[in-house]
């Protein structure tokens, strides 16, 4: 009789072949491959030198600003629609829309609010990775907040219309560290854009997930099309689009949509698993990547990305060095010993 040793090999062989001969898309659940080929089987020395990601609890503590925190001083009690939050000892940030009331709906002040978060977290050299969530278990989020749409977006306090949200979008696609979205409940209309430019998305089993614009007089002609036809595929994404159905998580992960669903128990401690894997590795090789995976559908704003990754590389050589030491010293610069390499 075989030992689990000599079964698992089998089960890695079996998903490995069967990974091939299946298209992708066509492959039928996770549940079949991870039973196939569960890490936890493997016995080699990749598993033994990183061994298991810690599973202890985290603890969140309300964000100081690591800048000048833009008048929010020390802590970020004068967040109303957000919670800020950063996890003590750990490069984890938590951001949270806050309106559970109004199924974590935003309005322009619950962006301007992200906005300042999400730029905190990326200027602290503390923080490796930012999660995005919505409070409670109702609602991730369900979008603009339709109660404030005027003719010309939605209402601030000045009854000035915003469509701020577009602007958040891209900060979260170029902002070079991962975003996770851990959606529990609802991720509509506009919450479940936010969703898709997030670099993965951790839901619990009652999440759902839909575009809701064409009833509701609305829609999302930029990211919202273009990032769903690379996530689920054009036909999926004109399904999601002109039919406005909702999707339950299970049928989300199926599509592609997101990574993985877990019970609404275990969100958060599973999210926070994630981070700390990614936060175990290179954060240099994760910023590259994250522009890189971004480059080709960003076009030049993508491509610079990208390129400004290459010149703070570039920056640290020696031979970047020469150039500026030179400059400085009033000398022609000599890059003679630089390899011009093949
Ligand atoms: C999310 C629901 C399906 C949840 O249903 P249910 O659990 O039964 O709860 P409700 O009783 O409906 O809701 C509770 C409470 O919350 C209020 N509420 C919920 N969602 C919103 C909202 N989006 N705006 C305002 N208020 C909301 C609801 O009225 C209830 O209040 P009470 O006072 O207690 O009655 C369901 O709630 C639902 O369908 N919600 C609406 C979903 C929706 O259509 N959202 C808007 C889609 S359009 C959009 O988001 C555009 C956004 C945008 O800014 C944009 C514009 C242009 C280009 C791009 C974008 C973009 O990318 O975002």
């Amino acid at each position: 009789m075989a030992d689990s040793k000599e079964l698992g090999t089998a089960n890695r062989r079996i998903s490995v072949v069967t990974n091939h001969l299946i298209p992708t898309g066509l492959i039928p659940t996770r549940v079949d491959s991870v039973e196939l080929c569960s890490a936890s089987s493997m016995n080699d020395n990749y598993h033994k030198v990183h061994g298991e990601v810690p599973t202890h609890e985290v603890v969140w503590k309300k964000a100081k600003f690591f800048g000048d925190g833009e008048g929010y001083g020390d802590n970020n009690k004068e967040f109303v629609d957000i919670i800020y939050e950063k996890a003590v000892g750990e490069g984890i940030a938590k951001i949270t829309i806050n309106r559970p009331e109004r199924r974590n709906a935003f309005r322009p002040q619950t962006i301007k609010e992200l906005m300042r978060a999400f730029n905190d977290a990326r200027d602290d050299s503390s923080v490796g990775v930012i999660i995005l969530t919505g409070k409670g278990t109702k609602a991730f989020c369900s979008g603009g907040d339709q109660a404030l749409r005027t003719q010309d977006g939605y209402a601030d306090p000045n009854d000035v219309g915003r469509l701020n949200v577009l602007d958040l979008q891209v900060q979260i696609r170029r902002l070079p560290k991962p975003v996770i979205a851990m959606v529990a409940g609802y991720a509509v209309g506009g919450g479940h854009i936010l969703h898709m430019v997030c670099d993965l998305t951790i839901a619990a089993e009652n999440a759902i997930f839909g575009q809701t614009g064409p009833k509701v007089g609305s829609f999302d002609a930029g990211y919202g099309s273009s990032i769903m036809s690379r996530l689920v595929g054009p036909k999926k994404a004109r399904e999601m689009w002109f039919m406005t159905r909702f999707y339950s998580a299970f049928e989300a992960e199926k599509m592609g949509l997101i990574n993985t669903v877990v019970p609404l128990d275990d969100l958060e401690k599973e999210t926070v698993k994630w981070c700390r894997e990614i936060l175990r590795n290179s954060p240099t090789a994760i910023r590259v990547l994250k522009a890189a995976l971004n480059a080709v559908d960003d076009g030049h704003a993508g491509l610079q990305e990208l390129g400004g990754d290459a010149t703070l590389l570039f920056y640290g050589t020696e031979e970047g060095i020469e150039g500026r030491t030179a400059y400085m010293q009033r000398r022609p610069p000599d890059f003679s010993k630089f390899p011009r390499r093949p």
